[in-house]
């Protein structure tokens, strides 16, 4: 369904993504995980056309993405959240919703239809006339997950959106994302510190260390792997079970 050959990026003499690969079946929850500084925001940024890459290539359906704009790849039914939690501070729940289920929609009337949806899902609808910034960051990333549900891809990439949640609101989080995969078809591509999550979810995990691909399988497979351990046990991730 997805493929990302070869890709490199640089800043400068920096290489934050050094020739990676990997492929997202359809219906699968894809997993990366890795250190701070590994590169993979820069990769979803690759992927959503916010950065050029320098080499390689990304296809959705076999059609070539790397080169498109933003909303292009957006309309061929690529979403994502950002890490950085970005609602239009000054609008309501509601409006943010909207605004990213309009340009899907021909009337308003759907456009409101689909995003009333996805608050009853997420549990926004209490918020939905509450100023954006103003909300506590459990209900930010939330929101942020609606924008993205709003423009209703087939493909979700989703950067820590389990990041500064409380442990209740990681689990409703998990389930979400389960509801999304299983009972909405919802492709899911996700980059997670929380280990728990990942393990709850993924089937596949690519995990990177300093822009290169240190593993990549099955959750049993990637935590088993010395190399895998060897960084994690010298990293930051002190919640990670790799019994
Ligand atoms: N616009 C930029 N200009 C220069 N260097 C950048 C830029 N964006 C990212 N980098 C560098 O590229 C490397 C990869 O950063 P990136 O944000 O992709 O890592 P990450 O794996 O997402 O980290 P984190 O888990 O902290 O979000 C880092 O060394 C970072 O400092």
């Amino acid at each position: 369904m997805f493929s990302v050959k070869n890709v490199v990026k640089r800043f400068g003499g920096l290489i934050a993504v050094d020739h990676v690969s990997f492929e997202i079946q359809k219906g699968g929850i894809f997993g990366i995980i890795g250190p701070n500084g590994a590169g993979k925001t820069t990769l979803f940024n690759l992927i959503m056309g916010n950065l050029a890459l320098d080499e390689g290539e990304i296809r959705f359906h076999d059609q070539i993405i790397s080169g498109k704009k933003t909303h292009e790849i957006a309309a061929l039914g690529i979403g994502r959240t950002f890490q950085m939690v970005k609602p239009f501070g000054g609008l309501t729940v509601e409006q943010n919703v909207l605004m990213g289920a309009l340009p899907k929609h021909n009337t308003f009337q759907e456009a409101r239809k689909v995003a009333r949806q996805i608050m009853d899902l997420l549990e926004l609808t209490p918020y939905q006339d509450e100023i954006a910034q103003t909300l506590p960051v459990g209900l930010k990333k939330k929101l942020e997950l609606a924008r993205a549900l709003a423009t209703q891809p087939q493909l979700l990439f989703l950067d820590e959106v389990m990041g500064g949640l409380h442990p209740r609101e990681v689990q409703d989080m998990i389930e979400v994302i389960r509801y999304l995969n299983r009972e909405q078809n919802m492709t899911i591509c996700m980059i997670e510190h929380v280990m728990s999550a990942v393990m709850a979810l993924c089937d596949r995990i690519l995990v990177l260390q300093q822009g290169r691909k240190l593993a990549e399988g099955t959750v049993e497979e990637v935590t088993r792997n010395p190399e895998v351990i060897q960084a994690y046990l010298g990293g930051e991730f002190k919640d990670v079970t790799l019994a």
